[in-house]
């Protein structure tokens, strides 16, 4: 990657219709949902976020090669071990995997970029190893890369996990939990993070007829069949986030975001109450969302995103921009994301004055040097968030160069495009 954009305006009006592409994480549920339903289960509005689009081919490849069994490593161990699966930067996709991959017959190495290589993954393989899975570490111990051997005699249905590192351990595990012949209970130690992910999987496994139990900090899944059902993926909450950001920063904004609705699985449609707090009011009528700025001072000084942690990016560039001081909780887990994004931050902000400071768990931005730059570049840092949290800079500052531009193929695809349907120009 190294094609750089640089955006630029020439008015604060903004007036459009954005058709976002589907959620990512509801279409990476969606899928596995739909691969372990063998058949059953089928997803529309299938999202074209890059991370997704893996995900699907690699369960179509791990699909056929099931069908074709011919003898004991349907997944085609090679003179050189077992078929390599490469899942690049989709940190979802490599949780939930490495789950489904214990399910099926034959051994797979399960790999993605450098970067997949330095997120922790220990705390899930542990709690599958505990089921009885067999899963080895292929580099560093706690890290992928993993080779998962298929097919394993459950041990227990019981499993305790840690809730505050990440979501996503979780999720993986009940995913495959109806497909357990014993079935599973999960006990979650300490608080959950990124409850509303948690909530959204649990929804759409009851869409597909798998029911649950949560009482007090136990999940618990029976062995059941799937359903016969279609899952319609909603569109990208987290992706509409920047258009309420390309609001708040207008002088003046009208944008209509066909599709999403006031009752979504995703916990990010938050961004409707944040963004009120900036004068940005939602209203949902024609199917879909239509965004206003009425502009009205700031009041709200405290955030917490735990239960939100990709609008972290959107929200502080946003307060930084509008030179609003703001303390913010809940930004522990941003650190093993697709890059560290406290100090990915940090070092971008400050090129407009802004200092983004940790003390403990409570992170305050301190807008008392900013500046407005004539010109500011950003680095990305292999974070599509990285690149859409600052376009929307352009809006104060005359010229923003984004690096590595393409990184928003992640989750949002067509966001350079329909940025310059919204009227930023583009040099590229
Ligand atoms: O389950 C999911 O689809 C996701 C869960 C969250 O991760 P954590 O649970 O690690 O916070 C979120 O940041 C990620 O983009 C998508
Ligand atoms: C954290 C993210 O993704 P993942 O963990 O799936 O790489 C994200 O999309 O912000």
């Amino acid at each position: 990657m190294s094609k750089n954009i640089t955006v630029s305006r020439n008015n604060k009006k903004i007036n459009a219709t954005i058709q976002l592409t589907g959620s990512k994480s509801e279409c990476n549920r969606a899928l596995v949902i739909e691969a372990l339903s063998k058949g059953k289960v089928k997803v529309t509005n299938v999202s074209d976020a890059a991370d997704a689009v893996t995900l699907a081919g690699i369960l179509r490849n791990v699909a056929s090669s099931q069908l074709s069994v011919t003898g004991e490593n349907p997944l085609q161990t090679t003179d050189n071990g077992p078929q390599t699966t490469d899942i690049g930067p989709a940190g979802t996709a490599m949780r939930f995997l490495t789950a489904h991959f214990t399910l099926q017959n034959g051994e797979v190495l399960l790999t993605g970029t450098e970067r997949m290589k330095q997120r922790p993954i220990g705390i899930l393989v542990d709690a599958l190893r505990t089921l009885g899975a067999n899963i080895s570490y292929a580099e560093n111990e706690g890290y992928p890369p993993l080779q998962i051997k298929g097919g394993f005699e459950q041990l227990t249905d019981n499993i305790t996990i840690k809730g505050d590192i990440s979501s996503q351990y979780i999720t993986a595990l009940l995913l495959i939990a109806n497909s357990l012949p014993k079935g599973l209970n999960l006990h979650i130690d300490g608080e959950l993070t990124s409850r509303p992910y948690v909530e959204m999987t649990l929804s759409m496994l009851q869409q597909a007829g798998i029911q649950h139990q949560w009482t007090d900090n136990v999940i618990s899944i029976a062995p059941q069949e799937f359903q016969e059902t279609n899952i319609w993926v909603e569109p990208d909450w987290s992706a509409a986030s920047y258009w309420y950001a390309v609001a708040a920063l207008a002088d003046e904004a009208e944008l209509f975001l066909p599709g999403l609705t006031s009752y979504s699985l995703q916990g990010d449609s938050v961004i409707t109450e944040l963004m009120a707090n900036f004068g940005i009011t939602s209203q949902f009528k024609d199917g879909g969302v239509y965004l206003k700025k009425e502009p009205k001072p700031i009041i709200r000084k405290i955030f917490d995103l735990k239960s939100c942690p990709d609008l972290a990016q959107t929200l502080i560039v946003v307060c930084a921009a509008l030179g609003h001081d703001a303390t913010f909780t809940g930004l522990e887990t941003l650190k093993i994301k697709e890059t560290d994004r406290i100090a990915a931050l940090q070092n971008e902000l400050v090129k407009m004055g802004v200092r983004l400071t940790e003390k403990g768990m409570v992170y305050k931005l301190d807008c008392s040097h900013k500046f407005i730059p004539e010109r500011m570049t950003v680095k990305t840092y292999e974070d599509h968030r990285m690149a859409m949290a600052f376009a929307p800079l352009a809006l104060v500052i005359p010229q923003v160069e984004i690096e590595d531009a393409e990184v928003v193929n992640k989750s949002y695809p067509a966001f350079w495009d329909d940025f310059e349907k919204a009227g930023f120009i583009l040099s590229k």
